[in-house]
């Protein structure tokens, strides 16, 4: 295909999210299904319009005054892969698959309108009702760090220790441009893309299949990282999800001590089995059934809650969840969150350790709950992740966002990793 079809295909494809409401893979993969002639060059091309499209949605509606597919994809080529308005014609130019070229009306009103004069959500890429959630966080950064949001996103992969080393897998992955992370220290990234690039697809290698690594944002890798478990600890993961903490843990803990893998949805949990067998863990006991963790209480050195949440933090990687999320839904993850944290807490023994962490950017799901728990239960002690970034990354890494050294935030801007929020707390008696 051209670039003209594939622009066409990603314009069907915009549509079809906007009338139907759905998720961009799943339009992507109806879209796939129905025209088994793409080849997966031609897929990768078009994901990267209709993903380019949703990441830079607000300035290019604006630049173009006009709330539709089209101007989501012509601003995908004009913003996501810095094309030219020229340069765009001329790629078009005889292609009978192409849509119909940029209008004289359509390129005067992009040329004619300032970025920089835009209202700040505009710039920022985010939804309108976001603005006041991000000034909470970020002050007069907010909109920095919400437009990093719109950056193509990396590959990144966490070598897995108890099979292989970072020497090991950069080698065998030479050829896919791998590169040590710039902080987590079992880490190797494949830059993003450009244009109509696609990564490799490295979970199809043999050294995937022998678990030697397992594909893991930086940012995951860092909060795994600080929650510091140690070996021969009781730890118990209470949102353990796909295990994609659980795992990193386990690595760390050298399969000793023992996890508790624990998820209030089933279908969620499900894939970790599969997981830890190809990753060579034996440390992990899943749990299924929420009764079986009745035994556990007060008797954990780490419980950590790696919260249900907005996901703010990974919409590089999820661009169609920033204009799906609503406030009320961000209310909802809130009273989740809370009921959570106590529940949780009633695991770790006296002296033991609450870990929280979210992937949102939002104070209000991630500081304001710790400090609300805080005042709710005073027998614990919000301690300093901040000591312990320090001691595990040295000061010479880029830095995460800190009130007080405290708690700790990371975002695409401050340290090139998805958006997270990490904070531990001590239980005094
Ligand atoms: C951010 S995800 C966890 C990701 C996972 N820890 C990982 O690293 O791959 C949050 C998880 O919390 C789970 N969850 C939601 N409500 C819960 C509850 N009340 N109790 C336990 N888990 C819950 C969700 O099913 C979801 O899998």
């Amino acid at each position: 295909m051209r670039i003209g079809g594939r622009l066409a295909a990603a314009i069907e494809i915009l549509e079809d999210m906007q009338a139907r409401h759905r998720p961009a893979a799943e339009a992507l993969r109806d879209w796939g299904a129905s025209h088994r002639f793409a080849g997966a060059g031609d897929r990768a091309a078009i994901g990267n319009i209709v993903y380019d499209g949703l990441r830079h949605r607000a300035m290019s509606r604006w630049r173009f005054g006009a709330d539709t597919a089209r101007a989501d994809a012509f601003g995908a080529l004009l913003s996501g892969f810095g094309l030219g308005v020229e340069e765009i014609a001329s790629k078009l130019e005889g292609d009978r698959f192409a849509p119909e070229t940029m209008t004289d009306g359509e390129i005067e009103r992009w040329r004619g309108s300032d970025p920089r004069s835009a209202p700040p959500d505009i710039r920022a890429n985010v939804p309108g009702w976001s603005e006041t959630f991000f000034l909470e966080g970020f002050g007069e950064d907010w909109v920095n760090e919400a437009s990093a949001l719109s950056t193509r996103p990396p590959v990144d992969l966490r070598v897995n220790t108890l099979k292989a080393d970072g020497e090991k897998v950069e080698r065998a992955l030479a050829k896919d441009g791998v590169r040590r992370t710039a902080i987590a220290r079992n880490g190797l990234r494949i830059p993003p893309v450009d244009g109509f690039g696609r990564h490799p697809n490295v979970q199809a290698t043999p050294e995937f299949q022998k678990g030697w690594f397992e594909i893991q944002d930086e940012g995951s890798q860092i909060v795994s990282d600080l929650i510091f478990a140690q070996q021969k600890e009781q730890i118990l993961d209470f949102c353990a999800g796909g295990g994609g903490k659980t795992l990193a843990m386990a690595a760390a803990m050298d399969n000793r001590g023992q996890i508790h893998a624990y998820d209030a949805d089933r279908g969620r949990l499900a894939p970790i089995v599969e997981r830890l067998k190809r990753s060579g863990v034996r440390n992990v006991q899943v749990h299924s059934d929420r009764s079986s963790l009745d035994a556990l209480k007060g008797k954990m050195d780490r419980v950590v809650v790696d919260a249900p949440c907005t996901g703010s933090g990974t919409w590089r990687r999820k661009p169609d969840a920033k204009w799906r999320l609503t406030e009320a839904q961000l209310r909802t993850r809130q009273a989740e969150q809370s009921a959570i944290l106590d529940e949780a807490s009633a695991f770790v023994r006296p002296g033991g350790y609450l870990v929280y962490i979210t992937c949102s950017m939002f104070r209000a799901e991630n500081e304001e709950q710790v400090y609300a728990f805080g005042e709710r239960n005073e027998e614990w002690d919000l301690l300093s992740a901040g000591e312990v970034w320090q001691d595990l990354f040295g000061f010479d890494k880029p830095s995460p966002w800190s009130e007080d050294l405290n708690c700790i935030t990371l975002t695409p801007a401050a340290t090139n990793t998805d958006g997270f929020f990490f904070a531990v707390m001590q239980k005094l008696s």
